[in-house]
């Protein structure tokens, strides 16, 4: 891979983190579920949230995988309320007091950063292929064609807290369909790198475990390795 485990995070800085309890969402919206299961009662906590999509893109012309590459807030408090409840520091239960967190007790910014598909929320009215599409410029700088957006999986994630749907995209690019740089929309604050991968490269990040990432990034190599890659080559 172009990048290594060394300079993860290079040039990123995190700062001034505090938590504060949701009051209401754009995004979420937790919930308590009460039912009955076989005459017992029973209680769920849950969270309502977006379904979501993601399109691996597959370059022909230099046949490599473009995935993306970004800063995750959840995978760095996870990381951070690690480090705080060792120190002593912290419980669960008084999250909410975090309102602030000195510069030093902060973790290194590239315990954020995550490997992915190219991917989005669902939350426009639109087709998801256009949806696809949108996000494969947006995030990747590809105008992919929409007759190339192939569906190939879809699955229900986060069984226990949302199962939120999730389908996935599939298309074959050429360099002469990367116009644009990508990184993700500047309204919306994305900074994401994107990531040429050669299929060697892919294989190797399956099984890596320095690096974090998505379940649907590792369902995507697989299935592109176990049914594509043949087809390519044949
Ligand atoms: O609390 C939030 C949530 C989202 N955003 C904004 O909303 C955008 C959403 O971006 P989008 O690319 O549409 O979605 P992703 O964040 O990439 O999430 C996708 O990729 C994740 C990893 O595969 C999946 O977990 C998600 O379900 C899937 O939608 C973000 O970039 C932010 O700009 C915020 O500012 N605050
Ligand atoms: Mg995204």
């Amino acid at each position: 891979m172009a990048d290594n485990a060394a300079n993860l995070g290079e040039g990123l800085r995190i700062g001034e983190v505090s938590f504060t309890p949701i009051q209401s969402s754009p995004y979420i919206a937790p919930y308590r579920m009460k039912f009955i299961q076989n005459d017992k009662k029973r209680v769920w906590d849950c969270v309502k949230a977006h379904d979501s999509l993601s399109i691996l893109l597959f370059n022909t012309s230099t046949k490599e995988l473009v995935i993306v590459k970004q800063f995750r807030p959840a995978v760095y408090a996870r990381k951070l309320f690690d480090k705080l409840e060792k120190e002593g520091t912290m419980d669960l239960s008084k999250l909410s007091e975090l309102t602030e967190i000195k510069q030093d007790s902060l973790c290194n910014s590239r315990e954020g950063i995550t490997y992915e598909v190219c991917a989005g929320l669902v939350d426009k009215n639109k087709p998801l292929e256009e949806i696809a599409q949108s996000e494969a410029w947006e995030e990747c700088g590809y105008r992919v064609p929409l007759e190339n957006i192939k569906k190939f999986n879809s699955y229900l994630s986060s069984l226990g807290l949302s199962a939120t749907k999730h389908t996935m995209f599939y298309a074959e690019v050429t360099n002469e369909m990367r116009v644009g740089t990508g990184g993700g929309l500047t309204t919306e604050q994305e900074e994401i790198e994107v990531l040429h991968l050669s299929l060697g490269a892919a294989r190797h990040l399956l099984w890596d475990e320095t690096r974090f990432k998505s379940c649907g990034l590792c369902l995507a190599i697989t299935w592109f390795l176990t049914t594509q890659d043949m087809k390519l080559y044949d």
